[in-house]
């Protein structure tokens, strides 16, 4: 499998990603509903469920995990599928979006992280850059239908995109809230939220730790559309008309120019990186931490 950073990057999970998904239907293809003819045939996951349409060159990727947080499973698939519609030259272009009600991506899986060792958490932070390296600098336009709720590292998927459409519910927030837990968003997220809405703007937000709603987002630059939720889907498909009207070399050349240096950062200290990210998250209070979240998070629920 070629990787998005060249040879360094082996996590066992992604070396034997078809060891994860026994039992799933990736790789199989069955007809799209409503569909049969060219180009409807749909393939998928557990996890991640892709419907191509080979007419238009647009595939629509949705995301179906509990809450869409990005256990190690959900990443794998997601790399997976992406690299399966890079590999064919039939797509131009992805729509990212969410198949659980109210929720684009929860972000983190915590238990990925919570009450797990060193070398575990270090397998999950790098499948969690593999993901934002290939996403940041594919070739593919990538739109995101946010349908949902997008705190922490959902936002950072939606912002790895070209472009995002968000629901307009004020309970669909989104942003980089990473503060508020007593975390720390490290530097490559601090970049794509810098490239997105500016220097002092980010610097508010992470401090912050804001939770933007649809109208603040749109202000400060965090979504490109906020449209009823009824219209997300086809907003996103006119966003992607737009850009695919631009021919793709120039496109994918001049996306390269914008994204290399931030995604070479990362490249260049990826493994300082994912020490900091271990050492960090396996502190006693850290974890502490962690485990009073998630308790809060289920007795919410309740
Ligand atoms: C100095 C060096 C620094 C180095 C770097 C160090 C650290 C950087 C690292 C981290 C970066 C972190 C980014 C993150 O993404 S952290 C995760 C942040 N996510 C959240 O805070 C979201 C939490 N979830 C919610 O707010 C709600 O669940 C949500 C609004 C998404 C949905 O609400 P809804 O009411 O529909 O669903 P719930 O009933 O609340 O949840 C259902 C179910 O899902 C579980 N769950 C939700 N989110 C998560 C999650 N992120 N991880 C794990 N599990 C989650 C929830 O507990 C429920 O589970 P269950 O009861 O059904 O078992």
């Amino acid at each position: 499998m070629a990787l998005a950073s060249g040879v360094r990057f082996a996590p066992r999970a992604l070396l034997r990603p078809w060891a994860l998904l026994r039992g799933t239907t990736l790789g199989r293809t069955e007809p799209a509903a409503g569909g049969g003819g060219d180009g409807a045939r749909r393939f998928g996951s557990q996890r991640v469920l892709v419907e191509p349409d080979a007419a238009s060159g647009v595939a629509v990727m949705k995301l179906r995990n509990p809450s869409n947080a990005l256990s190690l499973e959900l990443l794998t698939e997601l790399v997976i599928s992406l690299e399966k519609l890079e590999n064919d030259k039939t797509f131009r272009g992805i729509i990212l979006t969410s198949d659980c009600p109210r929720v684009f991506c929860a972000g983190l899986d915590l238990t990925e992280i919570c009450g797990r060792n060193p070398a575990h958490c270090a397998e999950y932070w790098k499948a969690m850059q593999e993901l934002w390296l290939r996403m940041y600098l594919s070739s593919l336009v990538l739109v995101a239908a946010i349908n949902g709720a997008c705190p922490a590292g959902g936002c950072i998927i939606a912002l790895s995109c070209d472009c995002r459409v968000l629901a307009d519910n004020p309970k669909y927030r989104i942003g980089l809230n990473e503060t508020l837990l007593g975390i720390i968003a490290p530097f490559w997220l601090k970049d794509t939220y810098v490239n997105t809405i500016g220097h002092r703007a980010s610097e508010q937000a992470l401090q912050l730790g804001s939770l933007f709603p649809p109208a603040e987002a749109l202000q400060v630059g965090l979504v490109d559309q906020v449209v009823p939720e009824d219209q997300v889907q086809s907003t996103a498909l006119s966003e992607m008309a737009r850009w695919l009207a631009v021919p793709d070399h120039a496109r994918q050349l001049t996306k390269n120019m914008m994204r290399k240096a931030t995604a070479d950062r990362l490249l260049r200290q990826r493994d300082a990186d994912t020490q900091n990210f271990v050492s960090f998250v396996c502190r006693d209070s850290i974890q502490k931490s962690l485990q009073a979240y998630l308790e809060k998070l289920r007795q919410r629920k309740g």
